[in-house]
């Protein structure tokens, strides 16, 4: 039987929580008080959705095959990722055969160049891409982890980043990783602050669990190297995001920095291997953190991970539930999964692009058995009480 092509692309967005997991309701501990580049404005420190956070809102792309199998995918992208699919990418992927999916990749990288590179642009690839790869695995039958090779392990294992790592240590996880409330603008008694805080999580979760920090590039080298001198002490396993994501030189500097057995990690706003290989080369970090959804999506992940692999640098990715789950599982050198807690305290599990996806697995005892993971394409379904607005055709 021939293979069948891809007949239509479209692409909607929609509102509240899903892949854009900041565009959540007050109140939600992702909003409060975190530290961030904007936080030296006093006006926009005490929420992040003050200065926008959650402007762009989820993007939802659906692949339909000539034998009528649809595939989708969903990430941050919002209207501006659905013009991009809409008005420009769609040339490339309609006509062709659904396995294609390398040169589609590459016609959409290359045409978008001229104002792509990084950022929404290749957050909306990625979006195409997880579709595909979604839609292929519906043709074949089989599950995204077994295309890229199959599994390593029998099951995933997690930490949790959320406000309330003593609570994710009652769930099961390895780990918390708490965000950073006060920056540099917030001075020496910022600094003090951060470091109780971590203080008081250590004493409430003990010595067998890993803390860390996660900066969400707000820091700079001088306040990242005093934060993490001051955070030995109680065992602070990892620094992430300390810098902008562009500041490759205080990232090396940084890592020079930090005391013997603190990790520093990286690359969430990162994207493609041109992106990663800089952070490789110049021996910025010590694991890096593609987001799937962001990054340029399993295809490019496929090349950032072989990269860092012979770099000798792990690679856990950033959040993104099934997207990321395939790929960590068929990894030697992802040894370990994120899962965000997306409930508003941060005190139970709940599947972390809630409410948009049904059989979107969760870990269970901080940990996820690979079976969960057997369903055809990413073996999620779009929840149909979704409000979806298309609001580009073309
Ligand atoms: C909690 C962080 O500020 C951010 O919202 C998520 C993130 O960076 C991570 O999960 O890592
Ligand atoms: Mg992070």
């Amino acid at each position: 039987m021939p293979m069948p092509t891809i007949k239509h692309i479209r692409a909607y967005t929609v509102r509240g929580g899903g892949a854009d997991y900041h565009d959540q309701g007050d109140g939600h501990w992702i909003d409060g008080q975190i530290s961030t580049p904007m936080s030296k404005y006093p006006e926009y420190r005490m929420t992040r959705k003050s200065f926008g956070l959650n402007v762009l809102g989820t993007l939802v792309v659906e692949v339909e095959a000539s034998d009528g199998t649809t595939g989708f995918a969903v990430t941050t992208a919002g209207e501006i990722g659905a013009f991009i699919v809409e008005k420009h990418l769609a040339r490339f992927v309609e006509g062709q055969r659904v396995t294609d999916i390398e040169r589609i990749w590459d016609q959409m990288f290359h045409a978008t160049l001229f104002y792509g590179r990084k950022g929404v642009v290749l957050n909306t690839i990625s979006g195409v891409d997880l579709a595909l790869w979604d839609l292929l695995g519906k043709i074949r039958q089989e599950p995204v982890h077994a295309m890229l090779g199959g599994p390593v392990r029998d099951e995933l294992t997690f930490y949790a980043t959320g406000a309330r790592p003593d609570l994710a240590k009652q769930m099961g996880f390895i780990g918390g990783k708490m965000p950073l409330k006060h920056g540099p603008a917030e001075g020496d008694a910022g600094l003090e602050k951060n470091l109780a805080q971590l203080a008081d999580m250590r004493e409430r979760v003990g010595n067998d669990f890993w803390l860390m920090f996660d900066c969400w590039m707000s820091l700079d080298v001088n306040y990242a190297t005093r934060l993490a001198q001051g955070a030995r002490e109680f065992d602070l396993k990892w620094i992430e995001e300390a810098l902008p994501p562009d500041d490759y030189w205080g990232y090396a500097e940084l890592k020079r920095n930090v005391p013997t057995g603190m990790l520093v990690n990286t690359g969430e706003h990162e994207a493609t291997r041109w992106g990663f290989r800089m952070l490789m080369e110049m021996e910025c970090c010590d694991v890096i953190q593609p987001d799937v959804g962001w990054c340029g999506g399993v295809t490019e992940l496929i090349k950032i991970s072989a990269l860092a692999d012979a770099h000798n640098k792990l690679v856990v990715p950033h959040g993104s539930s099934v997207y990321s789950y395939h790929f960590v599982v068929t990894r030697h050198n992802s040894p370990f999964a994120e899962f965000l807690m997306m409930a508003p305290e941060a005190d139970e599990v709940v599947p972390m692009f809630n409410p948009l996806l049904l059989d979107e697995p969760v870990p269970e005892n901080g940990r996820m058995r690979t079976s969960r993971l057997d369903a055809p394409g990413f073996g999620v379904r779009l929840n149909p009480e979704s409000q979806l607005a298309r609001p580009y055709e073309h």
